[in-house]
């Protein structure tokens, strides 16, 4: 009692002090910005406002309490004290400050004696739990009574934070250097998307330069994106774009699906070499120019012509070397011009002195053009030639020309024109079976999903023509408008499910390769073969990665993970499922009916789990072809196939037709997904056929 009063007082003044600050705050943001700098200063600024603003709930979660009686208290954000030199009155959860929170256990407790988790509802207190660190209690799990209050929760159907009981484990990885790839490796409900967004959020609040690059996180599915959406704000971040790989292009869609084969084959890494060469292949060959300047012809011959194009070409993309190329063209006319001039002088010079004369004061520099030695020769000086270059430069028919000889095809065509030539493919793409080669050029128009990291890689390998930014005011939607932006780090989720060339378009979006990937390679379902993380990057990372591993299950009840190992090892895996943190007392059930009577049966069994688990959530996962007609017969309900389902979560899960689920391409990885989607009660039909 006397702890729940002590905190109450301070949530007290805590609350006291954000209402401060946030009146401070919104006075100053009220003075219009009239420099760059204070631009600036009032953007961070807004920043702290917006931070502070959604730090109503959460204000404070937990407190430390050191072997030499500091006391700290955490929340969701920062609260500064009234006096200048003062300690914070609340330390921000991704302070290094607090670290101790997340890892101090009783073996080590870094200094403190106690730990205490701090449960509120807006302004008031509602329970308080403590975790001496002296020895008396050693638990693996940090703050286990609040996690395990966490994890029972009914689910909303969307994710929420877990600041307040993040695990050891999970937090070495959310803090960890951002200097190179990481990828961690997890089990079914170890946490990895609560570590992706967490590192996200920890990242942005540690580098703020990152918040003017933005951070990119991509998730399977749009419907994974709607779940995790409300996550990244309430951690505090505006600087974030989500996307999937299939909506990474701004301007293209996906418009139609793919059979497997077709992905697989698409998929490969041997494309990024293959497209290189063809879009190679469509540079100009050097031969004689011939352009024509205020009604004369200049010729620049063909050894010159190859010599702009090898230094033009190298290391850029079409539309870069063009503009490279054009350069030294308008300089190449330019001297053409000035030469041609020389020699006709050199003539009019021999026999017609007098024209000379004449000649001379007719090419007279205009005003601003200083007098140099052409005045006295007719030649053209280094100035007036510069000024000539110029002027062709903003000529609008050597313009054309250049464009004609040059023409840089739009990346949709190009790639179009390559995928359905036959004789293309095998040119640049000679790895590709014949029958591989027909499967491809059978494929209609229309962009599927695994056309997109083919596009991506002709877009970068072709580049922009010189067009305007977008002037968005904040760093999240100019990013997103722009095809080329270079992130400051890039989060995937469901890594596993990466093609190679969808890796190399993570790659292309973070030259730095600051890239965090979550993953299960257990859970893989997309048409690829990888069955290690190793063989998946391996041709856009090589060796150069960091692993990691998340191995306690938070999700899913004991009782539902002892089913998961021999649906593992049938899907070929050698890992153990991820160790359950808790039990749920309740044993997973199976039903068997007629095939006639499934609908029925799920219809009665969606009945009573709704009726079990009041407020919370129930999830269907079925095999692809009974999709449509459960979907008709439960309304309320979400009914999802096994990859539809991954990364998502319910409080119970109705498992219809197992088998059915492991017939289908990768279907043993597909249940395993299935069977670890509920956080209470899983039930199973099953129907003879
Ligand atoms: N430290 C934690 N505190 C509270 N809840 C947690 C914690 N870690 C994980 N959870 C919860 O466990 C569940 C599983 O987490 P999450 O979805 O991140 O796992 P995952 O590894 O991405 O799972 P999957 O691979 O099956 O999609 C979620 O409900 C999440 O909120």
């Amino acid at each position: 009692m006397r702890a729940l009063a002590e905190e109450q007082q301070f949530l007290n003044a805590a609350v006291a002090r954000r209402a401060e600050l946030l009146a401070q705050l919104r006075a100053e943001l009220e003075v219009a910005a009239t420099d760059a700098l204070e631009k600036a200063r009032q953007r961070g600024l807004l920043r702290q406002f917006e931070e502070l603003r959604r730090a109503g709930d959460g204000l404070i979660f937990g407190r430390l309490d050191g072997l030499d009686g500091a006391v700290l208290h955490l929340g969701r954000a920062g609260v500064r004290a009234e006096a200048e030199d003062a300690d914070p009155l609340v330390i921000d959860w991704r302070a290094p400050a607090a670290r101790p929170f997340y890892t101090a256990t009783a073996r080590e407790p870094q200094g403190q004696a106690r730990r205490r988790h701090v449960r509120t509802s807006g302004t008031v207190v509602t329970g308080v739990d403590d975790e001496p660190l002296d020895g008396s209690v050693d638990g693996e799990l940090a703050g286990e009574g609040a996690l395990l209050a966490a994890l029972g929760e009914r689910r909303t159907g969307r994710m929420s934070t877990a600041i307040a009981t993040l695990q050891r484990e999970q937090d070495e990885i959310i803090r960890a250097g951002a200097s190179g790839p990481l990828i961690v490796q997890g089990g079914p409900g170890t946490g990895k998307t609560v570590v992706a967004l967490h590192r996200v959020a920890y990242l942005l609040f540690t580098h703020q330069q990152l918040a003017d690059q933005a951070v990119l996180v991509l998730g399977p599915s749009p419907r994974f994106l709607e779940y995790i959406a409300q996550v990244l704000p309430a951690l505090g971040e505006t600087a974030v774009v989500s996307a999937t790989c299939d909506t990474l292009l701004p301007g293209v869609a996906v418009t139609r699906p793919e059979s497997r084969a077709a992905a697989e084959i698409k998929g490969r890494a041997l494309w990024q070499p293959a497209l290189q060469g063809y879009v190679a292949s469509l540079l100009p060959v050097a031969r004689e120019l011939r352009l024509r300047w205020e009604g004369e012809f200049y010729v620049i011959d063909a050894s010159t012509v190859r010599q702009a194009l090898a230094s033009a070409v190298p290391g850029k993309d079409c539309h870069r070397a063009r503009r490279a190329f054009a350069e030294q063209l308008h300089q190449l006319l330019a001297d053409a011009v000035a030469e041609q001039r020389e020699a006709l002088l050199n003539e009019m010079e021999e026999g017609f002195e007098e024209l000379l004369a004449r000649f001379d004061r007719g090419v007279r520099p205009g005003p601003g053009i200083h007098e140099s030695a052409s005045d006295v020769d007719g030649l053209l000086s280094e100035e007036e030639i510069e000024e000539l270059r110029e002027r062709i430069a903003g000529d609008a028919s050597i313009a054309r020309f250049v464009d004609a000889w040059w023409p840089v095809g739009d990346p949709g065509a190009t790639l179009a024109r390559f995928l359905h030539d036959g004789a293309l493919l095998s040119r640049f793409a000679p790895e590709l079976s014949a029958a591989e080669i027909a499967l491809v050029t059978a494929e209609p128009a229309g962009w599927a999903p695994s056309d997109i990291p083919l596009l991506d890689a002709v877009a970068e390998l072709i580049g922009e023509p010189e067009s305007p930014r977008s002037q968005a005011d904040f760093v999240a939607d100019r990013a997103k408008a722009q095809r080329n932006w270079t992130y400051g780090h890039v989060v995937v989720d469901e890594a596993q499910e990466l093609s190679e060339m969808q890796w190399h378009m993570v790659v292309r979006r973070c030259p730095a390769r600051s890239i965090t990937a979550v993953g299960d390679i257990d859970q893989a379902e997309a048409s690829h073969r990888h069955t290690t993380w190793a063989e998946a990057v391996r041709s856009t990372l090589g060796e150069r990665w960091t692993a990691a591993e998340l191995t306690i299950c938070y999700r899913t009840p004991r009782e539902v993970m002892e089913l998961t190992g021999p649906v593992l090892a049938r899907a070929g895996s050698r890992n153990r499922p991820p160790r359950a943190v808790r039990s749920s007392g309740i044993v997973p059930w199976e039903r068997v009916v007629e095939p006639g009577e499934v609908l029925d049966a799920a219809v009665r069994a969606v009945a009573e789990l709704r009726g079990r688990w009041p407020g919370g959530t129930v999830g269907v996962v079925a095999p692809e072809a009974r999709v449509a007609a459960l979907t008709a017969v439960l309304p309320e309900v979400p009914v999802l196939t096994a990859p539809q389902a991954k990364g998502l979560e319910w409080d119970a899960t109705l498992l219809i037709d197992a088998d059915g689920i492991a017939a289908e391409p990768r279907g043993w990885n597909g249940l395993y997904v299935a069977l670890t989607r509920c956080t209470q009660e899983l039930g199973r039909l099953r129907s003879f056929r």
